[in-house]
């Protein structure tokens, strides 16, 4: 029996890996959790009181003590599946002293919704290229789910990708609950671009609030948003996919309307004045938009699609074009 436990590691120390690490303990088939975080202060605070002090602390951590680590490298060895989430900008710092020998024979899962920068690359073609990892080993672990509401036990729906439906049909097993349903599919690329691209539009959401629209304007916004997700996507990786599943439509949704976005946060604060460094430190949690902002710029020089919303968005973070005045030419490019 001790044999057939699955050996899973996660990497990275924020709500969402909190939230991850609650899922996988209360899910019931037979498993040994390893988790990595790069705060010393924090683990040694978790070993003792079994809580993160930093994100969700309402939860009790139920991973053995002795599972914890700091050392990034004795987690990946120890385990067959290695659960990626730092947040995108920190992944490269994150992994380092990790080699392709490190991944070989293993499975690893990203719950990262964001860009590498300066690579520009999605999660799954940086471990690709970077670490020679095969992609039919790599999934992509999605949906619209808020690491608060898993907190809270509130019922959500995941979506475990893999070019093998059969592997992620496996591993989905890991992940259900009692709150947590997960679908399975074979679009990583497509998965992965939306859960980027979302963060954006949520940005963009916010900030649209901030300046004075209303409800009804955003209900077009995220109308036009997920078109341009669509385009992107369909140029990027054209595959057969219904773009109103809950992986790509549905995440676009609860980021672009939920109290408890990031990213809507973070745009809010933009669009009433705050500067970026000013809205990242009042937030105490990272905003992927703003980086995949950048990423996606550089990314769509290959593609040209048409993406108004995004090029908007991209013109008030690294431009300093005033929200205002953006929002009100982007108003005019809506339908
Ligand atoms: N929070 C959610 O509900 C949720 C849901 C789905 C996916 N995600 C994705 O999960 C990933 C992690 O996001 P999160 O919400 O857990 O993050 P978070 O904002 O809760 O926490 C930030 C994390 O970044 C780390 N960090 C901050 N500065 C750092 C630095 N300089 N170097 C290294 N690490 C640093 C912190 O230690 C912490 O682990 C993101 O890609 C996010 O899009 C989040
Ligand atoms: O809504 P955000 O910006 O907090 O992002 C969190 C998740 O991606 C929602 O699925």
């Amino acid at each position: 029996m001790e044999q057939n436990k699955l050996k899973i590691a996660v990497i990275g120390g924020g709500s969402w890996a909190t939230a991850i690490i609650k899922m996988l303990t209360d899910n019931t088939a037979p498993k040994e959790v390893f988790w990595w975080m790069r705060n010393e202060e924090t683990l040694q605070h978790i070993r003792k009181f079994r809580h993160n002090p930093k994100y969700l602390s309402s939860i009790a951590i139920c991973v053995k003590p002795e599972n914890l680590s700091t050392q990034i490298k004795e987690v990946v060895e120890k385990a067959e599946v290695i659960l990626l989430n730092v947040p995108a900008a920190f992944l490269k710092n994150a992994l380092e002293g990790i080699t392709a020998a490190d991944f070989k024979g293993k499975k690893i899962i990203s719950a990262i919704k964001g860009i590498v920068p300066d690579e520009n690359q999605i999660v799954g073609d940086f471990i690709h290229q970077h670490y020679q990892f095969p992609l039919d080993q790599f999934l992509v672990l999605s949906g619209p789910c808020h690491a608060e509401e898993v907190a809270l036990e509130k019922l959500s729906y995941l979506t475990l990708a893999s070019q093998d439906k059969k592997l992620a049909a496996e591993l989905a097993c890991y992940f259900n609950t009692r709150y947590i349903k997960t679908n399975i599919s074979d679009d990583i690329y497509g998965t992965e671009y939306a859960a980027v691209l979302k963060n954006i539009y949520a940005i963009a959401s916010g900030i649209c609030h901030a300046v004075g629209y209303g409800d009804n304007f955003q209900a077009v916004l995220i109308s036009n948003a997920i078109r341009e997700i669509k385009r992107f996507v369909d140029a990027v990786h054209p595959i057969t996919r219904d773009i109103n599943e809950s992986a790509y439509l549905g995440d676009l949704l609860v980021t672009g309307y939920s109290q408890f976005s990031r990213n809507r946060t973070f745009g809010n604060m933009i669009g009433k004045g705050y500067t970026v460094n000013s809205a990242q430190l009042e937030m105490n949690m990272v905003a992927e938009g703003y980086y995949a902002s950048n990423c996606l710029h550089e990314v769509n020089k290959k593609y040209q699609v048409d993406m108004p919303i995004s090029k908007a968005v991209y013109a008030i973070l690294y431009q300093k074009r005033s929200p205002v005045t953006e929002m009100k030419q982007l108003a005019e490019q809506l339908s």
